[in-house]
């Protein structure tokens, strides 16, 4: 008999009403917070990002993408520069490119990006703020389920959102190169880590390579079963972050992931490996108070989020978390 499938698949095309979606849907937020999302609608503009985001990689000069180095969580990482997972020597493997809101210009006028954008990525402006508006889109059509889900009204979460040119949400592409076969590489390609924004889309291309995994928060740190998340055609993966994790009392769960080479390595070496993340934030100001009984939260997910300097109860604000997540989280190599 195969293994359960450690993330369920959930066709959303009929879920129209947030009760139906928020149904479909809990189980899986309560248990590792992460679901295969189909039907979602956007498979032709996630290829057209793909095309966007291997030109970019590939063919953008190093100068170019030089010229737009990461600052303020936008711009360019280069490979190797950051360190998801701080408690690992080796940095991971791979580069990426963060691209904050982009104003669609109006009357004919070409898009207003927020941050100095690559030659490559310029051109393709409108389209990126398309596919950032119709990501944000589907988020708050998901968060209205969430908030149904755990008997708040349902704009509860969507009402602390919002697009604009203060969002923090970001559009990341990324890019593991190949390993070539014969290579001495430490396995890591993104190291273990949980996501701080409100809910994470990722893109994965069936030809890029698989490695995904998570830890279900069941497991123990040291030692624990990573599961592979695998890849579902044309699908979209949805995963919790921490401020839902915060907001929600852990209702919801934050879990752990990474991204890793096969060990061994195959003797033909590994493709490179494209995916395209969509990190949805709450609005600056919006306040992340726990919004169930913090009496009602178990010692074990007291622990996890006291792990990620998180505290519920408190009152923070989306920003200020956001600020400590990026410090503790993205620590960037020299
Ligand atoms: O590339 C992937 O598949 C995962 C990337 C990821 O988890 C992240 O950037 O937060
Ligand atoms: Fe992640």
């Amino acid at each position: 008999m195969a293994p359960p499938q450690a993330v369920p698949v959930i066709d959303i095309s009929q879920l129209d009403d947030p009760h139906s979606l928020a149904d479909a849907i809990k189980d899986t937020l309560a248990s590792t917070g992460f679901l295969f999302v189909t039907g979602h609608g956007l498979e032709h503009q996630a290829e057209r990002m793909f095309d966007i985001s291997e030109r970019f990689f590939r063919d953008e000069t190093d100068d170019e993408k030089l010229r737009c180095a990461y600052s303020e969580n936008k711009g360019y990482t280069r490979f190797s520069q950051e360190v998801l997972d701080p408690t690992r020597p080796a940095p991971d493997l791979k580069e990426g490119f963060n691209t904050a809101h982009i104003q669609l210009g109006e009357n004919g006028n070409p898009p207003v990006p927020s941050q100095p954008l690559p030659n490559l990525l310029q051109q393709h402006a409108a389209e990126l703020a398309a596919f950032q508006h119709a990501c944000f889109s589907i988020c708050q059509r998901l968060l209205q389920a969430f908030a149904v889900a755990l008997d708040l009204p349902v704009d509860f979460f969507t009402s602390q959102h919002h697009a604009g040119p203060d969002s923090r949400s970001i559009l990341r592409f990324l890019h593991y190169p190949a390993i070539p076969a014969g290579a001495t590489v430490d396995p890591n390609r993104a190291g273990a880590h949980t996501d701080y924004g409100s809910l994470t889309c990722l893109f994965q291309r069936e030809d890029g390579g698989e490695g995904l995994q998570i830890l279900p928060s069941t497991e123990p740190l040291e030692g624990g079963r990573w599961r592979d998340v695998g890849m579902v055609r044309g699908a979209m993966l949805v995963n919790v972050g921490d401020a839902i994790e915060l907001w929600s009392g852990a209702n919801f769960k934050s879990t752990l992931h990474r991204v890793v080479l096969p060990t061994p390595l195959p003797p033909t070496g590994v493709p490179e490996r494209f995916s395209i993340a969509w990190f949805n934030q709450p609005s600056p100001q919006a306040s992340l108070r726990t919004c169930v009984p913090v009496s009602t939260i178990s010692p074990e997910d007291r622990e996890r989020m006291a792990r990620k300097g998180v505290e519920p109860g408190k009152d923070v604000t989306a920003d200020a978390h956001l600020e400590a997540r990026l410090k503790s989280t993205y620590k960037l190599a020299k």
